[in-house]
């Protein structure tokens, strides 16, 4: 997959293990208390566990001295349904919780993504951001809560049973140890190898999404260009990446999980022996061999609760260190809530200045604007043209501050940007980009997108303002017919008047328009000349301009040339006096000079 010429969030560096630790802490810790009372049932549920060998022993010294058992008998079958009902209440509470984390992580993540800053965004590849909100945060949901709990219960039902062993024989406590550190040590060297291929197949998994995303990004290219076999390949690849990762995880983790029953089927042969000969020495008595055999075959459950802990932090933390690198993301602040509906009327024309801009995209790329300075008085409209890649549509990512600027001032209505607060700022900008995005839901909701509030009749006065009136007539569900992904249901011209029909239901007192640079048909062109300049009668109008049509109705154009500004006036004037905008105007169509 070439993605080397775009760097990514993974490329950051991973989370270390404290970090990793403190952000699972962090997961669980508005959980803290019940996720202690799954771990009260599963300790009552190990006790219960814990003292049956005891009753068991008592069970057969009293076989041994023919006394009655059918007391000890109803006691031990109501341990064991007691046991069994404790531990099932407290898996319970534990699954719940740990969906509960899984919400919450999703959550935070998804709002976290949400406010990325733009040129942060820009460095990460939403196929693999769409994977960690879906397919990581799975991975907390077994590492918060029952590996917490998991790991609790077996050391202590481990102490547990090994303190009652001690009591039973010493002797044989020491050699089921030895075999249990034994073990122990060897499974210790495999676990760190489980985190590494989950990483690792978790990221293969993100490279999935980011193919796929990018062949239904384009499926219209993807298909006209034949190239659907060459796509799915890709995915394969990525796929196959998965498949090999996650298998050597299984493997890691099958080994570590036959060791429980390993190590205590070797301790069992080796207290076998050692257990017989002291037996038959008169050392200890046979029933306490057989509770002691017991209290190992107990040690099972601890031992593999414990591993499957381990395991489980392993896969969390590789889990845990992917989402961690997303949230090291800086962060825009959230808009406000604005209760009142906008009222496009009343808003009144903000005026726009740079003053000496210089800006460049990141550190070590070139300067894209260098001392730009103009100005776009309040009401009336100000189009920008220039060759392609001047800087034109670089000037209204800087109005909305989508990037700071490196030098000078962009001024908002007299205002520094940076001292607006982001939310209001953006508030007051109605802006429509140059590919004019649909997104996929109905006209309705695509319409009110930037004014959640906006009443049916702000519909329908925008509606006949953008000349869209016919076209919600003509569609089946009117208002509320679905417009496909990315509008794919409607023509570059609907799309085009759907998004500036969007950006004045805003009520801005600043319109951004950022003309498309493919042609439109004479009537669409029409049209949309018509809704800017009854759009500049209310408020003011900044129009990266690609067509001719637009920039001659403009109250004042600046032309601008590799960076700079190079003339301001209005289309006579410069016609009569800058020469390059006297050979854009002559080709029509502004971008091809
Ligand atoms: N997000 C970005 N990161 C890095 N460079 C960028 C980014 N966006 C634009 N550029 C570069 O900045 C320069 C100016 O881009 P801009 O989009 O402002 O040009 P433009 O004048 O609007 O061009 P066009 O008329 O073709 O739309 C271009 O060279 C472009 O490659």
């Amino acid at each position: 997959m070439n993605t080397a010429s775009r760097p990514s969030t993974t490329d950051a560096a991973p989370a270390s293990a404290r970090e990793t630790f403190t952000a699972l802490y962090e997961h669980v810790r508005p959980h803290r208390w019940v996720v202690a009372l799954g771990l009260l049932c599963a300790l009552a549920g190990a006790a219960g566990g814990l003292l049956q060998p005891l009753a068991t022993k008592v069970l057969v010294d009293r076989l041994a001295s023919s006394d009655a058992i059918t007391g000890i008998l109803l006691a031990l079958t109501a341990l064991v349904v007691l046991s069994a009902i404790v531990d099932g209440l407290g898996a319970y509470v534990l699954e719940r919780t740990a969906e509960s984390v899984v919400l919450a992580a999703r959550r935070t993540l998804v709002g976290r993504l949400l406010r990325l800053r733009l040129a942060e965004a820009e460095l990460v590849l939403p196929g693999d951001l769409m994977s960690r909100v879906t397919s990581d945060t799975t991975l907390l949901r077994a590492v918060s809560t029952q590996a917490v709990v998991g790991a609790a219960t077996g050391v202590v039902a481990f102490v547990a049973a090994i303190a009652v062993m001690a009591i039973l024989d010493v002797v044989l406590l020491g050699v089921t140890l030895g075999v249990i550190v034994l073990i122990g040590g060897l499974v210790a060297l495999v676990m760190p190898r489980i985190a590494r291929a989950t990483e690792r197949s978790q990221e293969a998994v993100g490279e999935i999404s980011t193919a796929l995303e990018r062949v239904f990004g384009a499926f219209r290219t993807v298909k006209a260009s034949g190239a659907e076999q060459r796509e799915a390949a890709r995915v394969e690849v990525a796929a196959r990446q998965a498949w090999r990762h996650g298998v050597r995880s299984a493997k890691w983790e099958a080994l570590a999980g036959s060791a429980d029953g390993l190590a205590v089927q070797l301790a069992f042969l080796a207290v076998l022996a050692v257990g017989g000969a002291r037996v038959s020495s008169g050392a200890i008595p046979v029933s306490t061999l057989i509770a002691f055999l017991l209290y190992l075959f107990y040690l099972i459950e601890p031992v593999s609760k414990l591993i499957d802990a381990v395991s489980q932090y392993q896969e969390g933390a590789a889990a845990i260190s992917r989402i961690t690198r997303v949230q090291r993301l800086s962060t825009e602040p959230l808009p406000e809530h604005r209760p009142a509906p906008p009222r496009h009327s009343a808003a009144a024309p903000a005026s726009v200045r740079f003053a000496d801009v210089s800006f460049r995209y990141r550190t070590g790329l070139p300067d894209i604007h260098h001392q730009v300075s103009f100005e776009a008085p309040a009401a009336g409209m100000t189009a920008i043209v220039g060759p392609s890649g001047a800087g034109k549509s670089t000037v209204f990512a800087l109005i909305e501050r989508f990037y700071e600027v490196t030098g000078g001032r962009v001024l908002f209505d007299g205002k520094d940007v940076r001292d607006w607060s982001l939310p209001h700022l953006r508030s007051l900008i109605g802006y429509v980009e140059q590919d004019a995005p649909v997104l996929a839901g109905t006209l309705r909701e695509n319409l009110i997108f930037a004014a959640p509030e906006a009443t049916d009749d702000d519909i329908r006065d925008v509606l006949s303002r953008t000349k869209l009136a016919a076209l919600v007539d003509r569609l089946p569900h009117g208002l509320d017919t679905p417009v496909g992904h990315r509008g794919s249901m409607l023509s570059g011209g609907e799309r085009q008047r759907i998004a500036i029909a969007r950006a004045l239901l805003r009520g801005p007192r600043l319109l951004l328009l950022d003309e498309a640079t493919s042609q439109l048909d004479a009537v669409n062109e029409l049209a949309l000349r018509d809704v800017i300049t009854e759009t500049a009668t209310r408020t003011t109008v900044m129009v990266v301009a690609h067509r001719l049509s637009t920039v001659i109705s403009a109250d004042r154009i600046i032309v601008m040339d590799a960076g700079r500004v190079r003339a301001v006036g209005t289309h006579a004037e410069l016609v009569a006096q800058d020469r390059l905008y006297a050979q854009l105007a002559a080709t029509q169509l502004l971008t091809s000079a």
